[in-house]
């Protein structure tokens, strides 16, 4: 059992193109999550605006998934802290380690420039949890997940990423590799019994949680729920030490970009 020490916190995924709904469900799901992920489908339907509607209920994960040459991608990072001047920027953000490393060392840079210290935690998405190991080698990778991923932390880390997006398959063996200090950030995650839907690689969030996740995405299994805050809140009760809420500066050894307290 590789639980953080001082446990794992659930960030809800607002997947819908409606800002009032994904409003709704932030308001209701708050009290039992640590953030709240803004995604594509969101960001592209409501605009920048919608992160600080959202962040107005918890710290945003803006999961944007940058893949780009290192010049483009450092431009966006600039423009996503540029929101951040009156309050309510992301505490997160997502790049692909398929990026390469000098993709994701221009980000830092950018967001260093940025915001200095007030910058965004970084996270490098490895493989999709969508991926079986058959998907993967038919886009030319064989070895398996696994061994990608790990190849991905270790290119995206030395480049400057402060943490990883990997499934809950892969992060013992990413804790084993590299240690407490890589925030891992997990989606993937199905309570028992619900319905995996197009996600891979995945695990129950008491496993994800054991094996040394900080971070449980979770979106479906909230948002499809008949009750969403029940539902957020039946899956914090399930973990074997919930992190604590709590939205301070300084966690993980990272600059204050105001990620909630783990
Ligand atoms: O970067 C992510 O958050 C992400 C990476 C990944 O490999 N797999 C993955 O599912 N996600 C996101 O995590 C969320 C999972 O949602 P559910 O499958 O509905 O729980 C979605 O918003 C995905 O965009």
């Amino acid at each position: 059992m590789r639980q953080k020490p001082n446990g794992a916190g659930i960030i809800a995924a607002l997947d819908t193109p409606d800002p009032a709904r994904a409003e709704g469900w932030a308001r209701a799901v708050a009290p039992h999550v640590g953030l709240l992920k803004v995604g594509l489908e969101l960001f592209c339907a409501a605009g920048p605006q919608v992160v600080r509607r959202v962040a107005a209920h918890r710290p945003v994960f803006l999961d944007l998934k940058f893949h780009d040459i290192p010049n483009t991608v450092a431009g966006a990072v600039r423009s996503v802290c540029g929101t951040k001047g009156e309050a309510g920027g992301p505490a997160m953000l997502t790049l692909h380690g398929g990026g390469g490393g000098a993709m994701i060392e221009a980000a830092r840079r950018a967001a260093e420039d940025s915001l200095g210290e007030d910058r965004p935690a970084l996270l490098a998405v490895t493989v999709l949890t969508s991926f079986t190991a058959e998907a993967l080698a038919a886009t030319g990778v064989s070895g398996g997940p696994t061994q990608q991923v790990l190849r991905l932390a270790r290119l995206a880390l030395a480049a400057g990423a402060d943490g990883l997006v990997c499934s809950p398959q892969e992060v013992s063996r990413l804790r084993d590799a590299f240690g407490e200090a890589p925030l891992l950030v997990v989606p993937g995650v199905r309570p028992a019994g619900s319905d995996a839907g197009d996600q891979a690689r995945i695990a129950t969030p008491e496993d994800t949680a054991a094996a040394g996740a900080d971070w449980l995405v979770v979106g479906r299994p909230i948002t499809a729920a008949a009750d969403p805050a029940a539902a957020a809140a039946a899956i914090a009760a399930s973990l074997p030490r919930p992190a604590p809420l709590f939205a301070g500066p300084h966690s993980h050894g990272l600059p204050s970009h105001g990620l909630p307290q783990q």
